[in-house]
């Protein structure tokens, strides 16, 4: 007997509840994917992103499928004939079905659960989590809830599971569509560095987003001295970018070379006369010392020119950094600015479009930058 959408509660957020899915009828398999309405600001991230370093580091269980995938960056595949010796291969976290005690009682019991704890690749203040169950048609979670916890340093499962570690709920429990993307709001002021999804009682996630806000270790970072000051890591972000035909420009300031050119950031070619630009806010206010600014992998795509501007707040006038220099393809440029500058936004402007790969900024907080940094630090840990 199928269950309405009435007989559950609606969720805590911005998804409603999308209901049981219907069996996978053959074509596109994402033609009945419920996916969820939302307007989310340009800037925030996903904490949990695998390119970050975030990890899934421990589940109870992962039997039908790993546990790994559910931090994959795109969207989950579905071979509708693929077969392993465990079952069908899916592209997300699949736990057993569970049981319960005796023939009398086949149930689980109210309160049975599987679990999975996640570290993220840069803790943060979580705005907003997706648990996406696309391809868990009849095999998805009844419900989820979320928390999360904020440990010092790099503690292990058992230490993450052990009496020290206080979990803050950020999503209760609550019923999930199957092969749809259930989007909840979270409003929780902290900084948290770990996740721990649960399902209810069993089943199937495909990915697992924690959107929001990277706050920095300013210790970290007052130690290190001179670092990449626009790093998403270190608490830079993209405010606004003049085409993301492509791909994301947030992809400029991920860790790492890239690895492909849709790792970077491309802009559609411009039959105009202007000029495509990113616009970022640095993780606080720096001395900005020398910049490197990366072409690998665009190669007959690659922007012609790119100039750097420096503002010192949002109302401040746009100054130079780094005058129209002449890029070639695939390669990393090293660039030292004429003289080394303070500001807090940074705008990259490239001639006429075309696309690099990676931005990095490299320079000191200046100390109001750097009280800053630590007093939100303070404030979110408390
Ligand atoms: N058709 C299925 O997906 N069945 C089972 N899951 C896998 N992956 O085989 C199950 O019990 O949920």
């Amino acid at each position: 007997m199928p269950r309405t959408p009435a007989e559950h509660p609606a969720p805590a957020g911005d998804t409603s509840f999308t209901g049981a899915a219907e069996p996978y009828a053959g074509g596109d398999p994402y033609a009945d994917y419920r996916a969820a309405a939302h307007t989310a600001p340009a800037h925030w991230v996903d904490l949990a992103d695998r390119r970050l370093g975030s990890g899934v580091v421990a589940a109870n269980d992962e039997f039908f499928a790993d546990r790994e995938n559910l931090l994959l960056p795109g969207r989950a595949e579905f071979h509708p004939g693929s077969f392993g010796h465990k079952g069908k291969v899916m592209d997300g976290w699949e736990t057993r079905r569970r049981r319960g005690g005796s023939a009398g009682r086949p149930h689980p019991l109210a309160d049975d659960h599987d679990w999975a704890l996640i570290r993220l690749g840069a803790p943060g203040v979580v705005r907003a989590v997706v648990v996406d169950t696309a391809h868990f048609r009849g095999n998805h979670p009844a419900a989820i809830s979320v928390e999360a916890a904020s440990a010092d340093g790099t503690p292990s499962p058992d230490e993450l599971l052990g009496p020290a570690v206080k979990w803050t709920e950020l999503v209760p429990r609550t019923p999930v569509g199957g092969h749809a993307e259930n989007r909840f709001t979270v409003r929780a002021e902290r900084r948290f560095t770990h996740l721990r999804l649960n399902q209810h009682p069993d089943g199937g996630v495909a990915r697992l987003r924690a959107y929001g806000e990277v706050v920095p270790d300013p210790r970290w970072l007052g130690t290190l001295g001179t670092f990449d000051l626009v790093a998403l890591e270190n608490g830079g972000r993209v405010e606004e970018a003049s085409d993301l035909f492509y791909s994301p420009a947030v992809n400029t300031i991920r860790p790492g070379r890239a690895r492909r050119m849709d790792d970077g950031w491309e802009t559609r070619r411009r039959r105009d006369r202007g000029n495509d630009w990113i616009r970022y806010r640095l993780a606080e206010r720096a001395l900005i010392r020398a910049v490197e600014i990366d072409t690998a992998h665009l190669k007959g795509n690659s922007a012609g020119w790119a100039s750097l501007s420096l503002r010192d707040g949002p109302h401040a006038p746009w100054t130079d950094l780094l005058p129209r220099t002449r890029l070639e393809p695939d390669t990393a440029h090293r660039l030292l600015p004429p003289e080394p500058a303070i500001g807090a936004e940074l705008r990259l402007d490239v001639y006429p479009d075309g696309g690099i790969a990676r931005l990095r900024v490299f320079g000191e907080l200046t100390p109001d930058g750097a009280a800053r940094l630590a007093e939100r630090h303070r404030e979110l840990s408390a």
